[in-house]
């Protein structure tokens, strides 16, 4: 059988894993997708960029739309990154009749239901495996795996820099910036970095996560986003001495009143399976009502554990390629016309646990007037530490763990402690979770 034109954008990370996976295992490939899968075009900024991996019969260029123009072509592999001129470019090559294969979830969580509305009325796949947590087949668990399954959860690690540098600065004692350093060199950052330590990567994959789970549009601009860069070490001592470690998670829940999601660091108890998740590896929990939980791990950034989803994901598009567009896996997990707005609460009405620091004059009564603001906004406390005088101040650090509480509830009370004469500076809180 004529093999199949793959014209792949971008010859970075991903594109370099890519392009290796496919000569390395070409034997295989073949025989899973039933043809030979061979890309014949690429483009590339720098053509004479010399490259640890062969380019040989590969057809470079320096302008990305000559590839999605190309008529030979049957998929195009966005692995550029960003918005512009991403979107634009898998616009065209839909337009143009043509599957798509992105690992790019910014492009996806914010123009996702464009992009997907497009390929549905064209008739061709945009598939995005490598676009949440790397190597592990999350999207393809939840969307085919799980489909007997009223889904009520989604929670996991699903950004590998943000994990390698806790890690790190949990085992090593190393510092912020030089474990972000180390997660650039190996591939691991996104081109701008803040997207990691901030919170905005995990808050696209969770999107997408969060649409596929329940059946919802892609709502980027509902997750609440926060991240890594305010937890001091202190923290991590302080939430290791409680039974816990300090985890960036994402979390889809559904509850009585709605769907939260959210991204933010988040105390685990040490005994948990996440808590355990170390470096740059990803694991995400999924619980159905039939199913019960179940938990997913692996590489979840780096060449080739992402060019293992993108490869499977044209072999996949491979398979599909004969099958009529109406029988294809939709691109959601729900039908287009079967998707609903679900429901996804505004931030204040979530409900967590918290881990809360503050710094207060060490003098007797400080403490009542701490848990009477907590208490008169229906906030327990699960757990208490008081630790020795911070040098050089009359201050003594105070951490606490409340038991679960409405959001609002708890930014009411910290703005209350704060205003305490006794308490000085802003309040660390980390929310907590148990998973169970
Ligand atoms: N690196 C990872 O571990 C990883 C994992 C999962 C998903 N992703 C996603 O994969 C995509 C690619 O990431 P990467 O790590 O390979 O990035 P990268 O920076 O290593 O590679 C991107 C390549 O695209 C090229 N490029 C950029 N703009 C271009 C343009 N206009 N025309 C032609 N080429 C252009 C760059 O020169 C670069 O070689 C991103 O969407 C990223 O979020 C990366
Ligand atoms: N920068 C991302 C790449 C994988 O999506 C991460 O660290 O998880
Ligand atoms: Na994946």
């Amino acid at each position: 059988m004529k093999p199949v034109n793959v014209g792949l954008l971008g010859l970075g990370t991903v594109g370099g894993g890519t392009i290796s996976v496919l000569n390395r295992n070409a034997e295989e490939i073949t025989g899973r997708a039933g043809r030979a899968i061979q890309v014949t075009h690429a483009s590339a900024r720098d053509l004479n960029k010399q490259r640890e991996f062969s380019t040989a019969g590969i057809t470079l260029c320096q302008d990305p739309f000559e590839v999605v123009n190309n008529p030979d072509i049957d998929i195009v592999a966005e692995l550029i990154g960003g918005i512009e001129p991403a979107r634009e470019l898998v616009l065209k090559a839909i337009a143009n009749d043509k599957h798509v294969v992105t690992a790019n979830k910014a492009l996806i969580a914010l123009h996702g239901n464009e992009i997907f509305r497009a390929a549905q009325n064209q008739g061709v796949m945009v598939a995005f495996e490598a676009a949440v947590a790397g190597g592990i087949p999350i999207i393809k668990a939840i969307r085919e795996g799980l489909s007997a399954n009223r889904i009520e959860q989604v929670a996991g690690i699903i950004n590998g820099t943000s994990n390698f540098i806790l890690t790190e600065m949990r085992e090593r004692g190393l510092q912020f910036d030089a474990v972000l350093d180390e997660a650039k060199e190996l591939g691991y950052a996104e081109a701008d970095p803040s997207f990691d330590i901030e919170g905005t990567d995990a808050a696209h994959k969770l999107t997408i996560l969060a649409a596929i789970a329940f059946g919802i549009p892609l709502q980027y601009d509902k997750v609440h986003t926060e991240g890594i860069t305010d937890i001091t070490p202190a923290d991590v001592d302080y939430a290791g001495e409680l039974g816990y470690r300090i985890k960036h998670l994402g979390i889809a829940r559904r509850t009585d009143h709605g769907i939260e999601t959210r991204v933010h660091p988040t105390l685990v108890p040490r005994k948990r399976l996440m808590a355990n998740v170390e470096g740059v590896m990803n694991a995400v929990l999924v619980k159905g009502d039939a199913v019960g939980p179940t938990i997913y791990y692996g590489a979840g950034a780096g060449a080739e554990p992402t060019a293992s989803a993108v490869v499977a994901d044209l072999v996949d598009v491979t398979r599909a390629l004969t099958s009529d567009p109406e029988n294809r896996v939709p691109h959601l997990a729900f039908q287009p016309d079967a998707l609903n707005d679900g429901g996804v609460l505004a931030v204040e009405d979530n409900e967590t646990a918290y881990y809360l620091r503050m710094s207060a004059i060490d003098q007797p009564g400080v403490l009542a007037e701490i848990t009477r603001i907590l208490g008169e906004r229906d906030i327990s406390i699960e757990a208490f530490l008081q630790k020795e005088q911070e040098p050089d101040t009359t201050h003594v650090p105070i951490i606490l763990l409340t038991q679960k509480v409405r959001e609002g509830n708890m930014n009411a009370a910290i703005e209350a402690i704060e205003k305490l004469p006794v308490v000085s500076g802003r309040i660390m809180r980390i929310r907590v979770e148990t998973l169970a």
